[in-house]
């Protein structure tokens, strides 16, 4: 029998920002003009001295101030920033929530020092590290823990293992359930922060550094610490497993080329080093005006670093950014842009949970449909390993040495030409469902003005209508840019492909071995269908993905309509489906919901369009809810209730299912600023207009809704646009 488990419940944070100030080293001769107050803002004086008194009140000055949650003199130490703003994250990780805390500075900042630290002033890998093992030494509870740690570095945009003597090129994954991982990398048992500590040293002897103009140990590479922390439960539960992730980033520091003084190989990595802070910055950039401003696109996919990052920047990760700055008059520019950016990454929020899971977490947890979908990915991972060996099959006549060689860069430039078309098919995809939805919620906008200007011709609704409306068309221009670029990133693939395609056939026109001509020509044929079947995969990962999304919000629909959890497993055998393992942990945010008149709104999660620490969520108001189409202003008075939030996804993306954020409950019964709401038969009606619907509530790509085919949480108009793109 199918069982399902209880999602556990979702938090939204904001990204910590702290700023951390070194003090000037023996070989800077400059100024100090960076001043840290209260612990919080930091001014940067202007670095020319000539500007007096006048200029400052005429604002002719560069002085920049800008605050933070947390700001460091020189004079603080790696223990001091994390003692006030790391150890209490760490605790969590324990407890089973995901971690990130990353270092972002200018190159000589002070990163590596952050991280790492020296002996008389451990980093906080170390520091982190020692709390970890602590916690789970004076833990009380029966519970076997398991820690295992890995180390990466991406140099030049290939990623190294760093436990590994010789490591080779790794690539990444987007695994439904884990999201981003790295395929192959070491992942090691340890059982004490000294074996950790051991391995941390192995890995950075083998990163790469540099001495530059600006650092005479400079790391050339960004490097990522991650620690995972299983708890096997002994007593209550036996079969659950909780499992926290700690990610501890070291980045390489942006640098211009002509004060690290470099050329050759130096002025490589360091374009390349920009080239992935600059993808980086711009994902802050991004996500930092969705909270403003509403979906915006994320380019993720610009760069790895970015990719590996993505949990931590918008997914189930608390995350804290330690900004790096050096006090030099000569390091101005450096220091207001790192500020700027690590102003901008206030705004970010990330949602986190606790990963629970059970011991025998597999497939069969889940859904039949989820099943079939894996066996299908399974099947098709077969096929294309079956496929694989057919290409690596040896000729049955021999080739001279230099055709093998040509065969395989060939082979080499052909995959990695079939990756970049799926990763751009696929950041495609991402950004036509961002602007299908802002296109109908700008159609929504145009119905709702001209509704509410019969009313009232310009006033404060139509004119809050007609902002949001300015915004949604702004984010619609931008994204089209970026469809435009991304177009163009596939013709040039497109023509990289026809060029690795003439060269294939020009040999088999000039090759006279028949048996060699058989296999390039089959090489030829197999590596199409591969780039099919890679693609199909990717896609159904995306549709188990949304699948489970879809159990979860079918578990909090549940919950809305005022079951508790003993009905709904109740309810859940009667259609033959087990819910076990519940444990939906404490409400989040509940006193904000402390006034509702809904007995049930302690379990709901919290939304977009709920209040959080006192604060009206970026997103809110006005309330746009894709799924049913509907718009409407919630008035001040009604925010100020704190009303019961709806339920939907998080995530910014594949959000077309959620449902109505408005409702109110009076009674026993939900209401909405539309009128009360009546039950009838399986769907929620308000004045006899459809609201919530448990067809869609159970999710896209679900059997009921066949027509979405492969391209589950796509709608259909975007997924047959997709479609007549699709030409390997
Ligand atoms: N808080 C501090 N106290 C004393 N010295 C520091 C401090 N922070 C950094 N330094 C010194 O500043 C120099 C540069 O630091 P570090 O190597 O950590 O910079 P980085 O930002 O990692 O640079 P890169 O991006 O080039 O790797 C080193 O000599 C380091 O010892």
């Amino acid at each position: 029998m199918p069982s399902i488990r209880a999602p556990a419940t979702k938090r939204t944070t904001t990204l910590s920002v702290a700023v951390k100030c070194r003090p000037l080293t023996g070989r800077e001769r400059g100024r100090d003009i960076v001043r840290v107050h209260d612990d919080k803002e930091v001014l940067v004086l202007d670095p020319d001295l000539s500007k007096g008194y006048l200029d400052r009140i005429q604002n002719r000055t560069k002085e920049r101030r800008y605050a933070f949650d947390y700001a460091f003199s020189p004079k603080s130490s790696n223990l001091d920033v994390y003692t006030r703003c790391i150890r209490s994250t760490i605790a969590g990780v324990v407890q089973g929530l995901n971690a990130t805390v990353f270092a972002y500075g200018s190159t000589g900042s002070g990163k590596t020092y952050t991280m790492v630290g020296i002996r008389d002033d451990p980093g906080l890998m170390v520091l982190s590290l020692n709390t970890i093992f602590d916690l789970i030494q004076k833990d009380n509870s029966s519970d076997n823990f398991e820690v295992t740690c890995s180390y990466l570095e991406v140099y030049n945009e290939v990623i190294y293992d760093l436990l590994e003597k010789s490591s080779g090129h790794l690539e990444l994954r987007e695994d439904p359930e884990q999201g981003i991982i790295v395929a192959g990398l070491r992942s090691i048992k340890v059982n004490s922060a000294d074996r950790i500590l051991e391995l941390l040293h192995l890995g950075n002897s083998r990163r790469k550094t540099e001495s530059t103009e600006v650092n005479a140990t400079s790391s050339r590479s960004h490097a990522v610490l991650e620690i995972n922390v299983m708890r096997k439960q002994q007593k209550k539960y036996p079969n659950q497993v909780i499992r926290g992730k700690l990610a501890l980033v070291d980045l390489a520091g942006s640098e211009r080329a002509s004060e690290t003084n470099s050329g050759g190989q130096k002025l490589r990595d360091g374009a390349n080093i920009n080239r992935s802070l600059l993808a980086l910055a711009n994902c802050i950039n991004a996500l930092g005006k969705q909270q403003k401003k509403g979906l915006a696109y994320v380019p993720y996919r610009n760069s790895k670093l970015t990719r590996i990052l993505k949990d931590g920047l918008s997914g189930n990760s608390q995350t804290i950014m330690i900004a790096t700055i050096s006090p030099a008059d000569n390091q101005y520019h450096h220091t207001v842009n790192t500020l700027k950016y690590a102003d901008r990454a206030k705004e970010i929020k990330t949602h986190i949970q606790k990963n629970i899971g059970t011991i025998n977490a597999h497939v069969s947890d889940y859904q039949k449909m989820i099943d079939n979908l894996q066996g299908e990915v399974s099947r098709l991972r077969k096929e294309l390993a079956e496929k694989d060996s057919q290409l690596n099959a040896k000729p049955t006549e021999k080739t001279s040495d230099n055709d093998t060689s040509w065969l395989n860069s060939l082979s080499q430039e052909t995959s990695e030409n079939v990756q970049e078309r799926i990763n751009l098919q696929k950041a495609l995809i991402e950004l036509e469902e961002t602007n299908l939805r802002n296109r109908k919620e700008l159609q929504h906008l145009d119905d709702a003005i001209a509704r509410q200007q019969v009313i009232e011709n310009d006033g404060a609704v139509v004119q809050t209508l007609q902002a949001r409306r300015q915004v949604i068309l702004d984010n619609i221009r931008d994204n089209d840019e970026l469809d435009v670029s991304y177009h163009k990133e596939i013709e040039e693939n497109e023509k990289r492909r026809c060029q690795l395609q003439a060269m294939i056939d020009e040999a088999i026109r000039n090759n006279g071995n028949k048996s060699y001509l058989g296999i390039l020509s089959q090489y030829r044929l197999l590596g199409i269908s591969n780039t099919e079947l890679q693609f199909e995969m990717a896609i159904r990962d995306q549709i188990i993905y949304s699948q489970r999304e879809a159990q979860r919000n079918l578990w909090n629909l549940l919950m809305s309509l005022g079951l508790d959890e003993k009905h709904i497993v109740e309810l859940g055998a009667k259609q033959g489906i087990t819910f076990e393992d519940i444990q939906m942990s404490a409400p989040f945010g509940l006193s904000n919901c402390a006034h509702s008149p809904n007995p049930y709104s302690e379990r709901y999660p919290p939304s977009h369009h709920s209040v959080l620490n006192g604060q009206p969520s970026a997103a809110s108001s006005p309330g746009f809810s894709p799924q049913d189409g509907e718009f409407s202003l919630r008035s001040p008075a009604v925010e100020k209730r704190n009303i019961p939030p709806g339920f939907f996804r998080e995530e910014h993306h594949s959000s077309y299912y959620y449902i109505s954020a408005n409702q109110q409950w009076y009674g026993n019964q939900p209401s909405s600023c539309f009128g009360a709401l009546h039950q009838q038969q399986d769907s929620w009606v308000v004045n006899n207009r459809q609201e919530v619907n448990m067809d869609s509530c159970i999710g896209m790509g679900s059997k009921r809704d066949a027509s979405r085919g492969y391209f589950g949480n796509l709608p259909a108009d975007a997924a047959s646009k997709f479609k007549g793109r699709r030409q390997f």
